[in-house]
């Protein structure tokens, strides 16, 4: 098999987006990176998602909100190549699941998994590069490039770990390992990264210090694409561009973040009265008084 001109190629599985533009001809709407249709998922009998519909195109940063059970990692194992839908269609990468192999795929996925199953004490610098290999151990019989090396470098430096560098993955905090991750996710430079739950746990500094990472990632790579899931609005970046809030399985409200993340929707996804402010970018919920205290 030929391998497609990134330069002249509309498969987004190619390392750069299409020419468009000013010097490229007419401008073209990039084809998205992630497309979902009409999709169900069943197990059991039990329907864990009905109809979804999802376009994730380059430079979008989307939040998945739900409630617990919403289906929200249900999802995001479509996204990520990991199951397949029971009807519809998903499109990964330009790939239609079902139709190839999803290793391959996979491979060009970032998947933040914080459950990371690494026990031995490799540094930090060691774990970020079983990122090009994409195992929980570095393969002895492989010396990583100068390239690999610099890589790594630069993206300990962005998630803000230079200092961690050489510190014991078994020594880490949470928040540090959380961070030390999407950099290993990046390494094989992924045109998208999904995040399950990244703030989970971690106290407000490390959370802050991750949020931060990933609005700074997002700027130094404007091409690429994240999808990331939470339960909490303040664990947002100031950086997400679009929201999908889930129900029950169901999409109450898919798409731009301001026109998403209002009062009245999010009330309506967590089935509670809740009131939503965004102040300097960030967002937050509080549940919204139902009666005045008596005097
Ligand atoms: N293999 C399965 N068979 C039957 N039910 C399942 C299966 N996997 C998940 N579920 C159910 O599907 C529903 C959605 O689960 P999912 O983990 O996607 O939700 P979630 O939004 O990620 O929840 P949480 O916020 O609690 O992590 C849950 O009620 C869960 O119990």
């Amino acid at each position: 098999m030929s391998t497609p001109d990134p330069r002249t190629s509309s498969d987004p599985l190619a390392a750069e987006p299409p020419a468009g533009g000013p010097t490229g001809g007419p401008a073209v709407e990039p084809l998205p990176l992630l497309r979902t249709r009409a999709v169900d998922v069943i197990r059991d009998g039990r329907h864990l998602l009905r109809g979804i519909d999802l376009a994730i195109h380059p430079g979008e940063h989307w939040a998945l909100l739900g409630p617990n059970g919403a289906g929200k990692s249900t999802l995001l194992a479509l996204l990520g190549a990991v199951s397949h839908p029971t009807r519809g269609e998903v499109d990964v990468l330009g790939r239609r699941l079902g139709r190839v192999d999803i290793r391959e795929l996979r491979a060009h996925l970032g998947h933040v998994n914080p459950r990371h199953p690494l026990r031995s004490p490799l540094t930090v610098r060691e774990v970020v590069l079983t990122g090009v290999t994409n195992t929980i151990e570095p393969d002895l019989h492989r010396k990583p490039s100068p390239e690999e090396l610099d890589r790594a470098e630069q993206l300990i430096d962005t998630l803000g770990m230079a200092a961690s560098a050489e510190s014991a993955w078994t020594t880490l905090s949470q928040g540090e390992r959380g961070r030390a991750l999407i950099a290993r996710a990046l390494m094989p430079s992924p045109r998208l990264l999904l995040l399950d739950e990244p703030a989970t746990g971690l106290d407000l500094t490390a959370r802050e210090l991750l949020l931060d990472s990933l609005d700074l990632l997002r700027h130094q790579h404007p091409e690429l694409a994240s999808v990331l899931v939470t339960h909490h609005l303040e664990e947002l970046p100031e950086s997400t561009t679009h929201a999908l809030l889930l129900r029950g399985g169901e999409t109450v409200a898919a798409g731009p973040v301001d026109a998403v993340m209002t009062t009245g929707l999010v009330s309506a996804t967590f089935g509670h009265p809740i009131r939503i402010t965004r102040h300097e970018g960030r967002w937050t919920a509080r549940a919204a008084a139902r009666r005045t205290p008596e005097a």
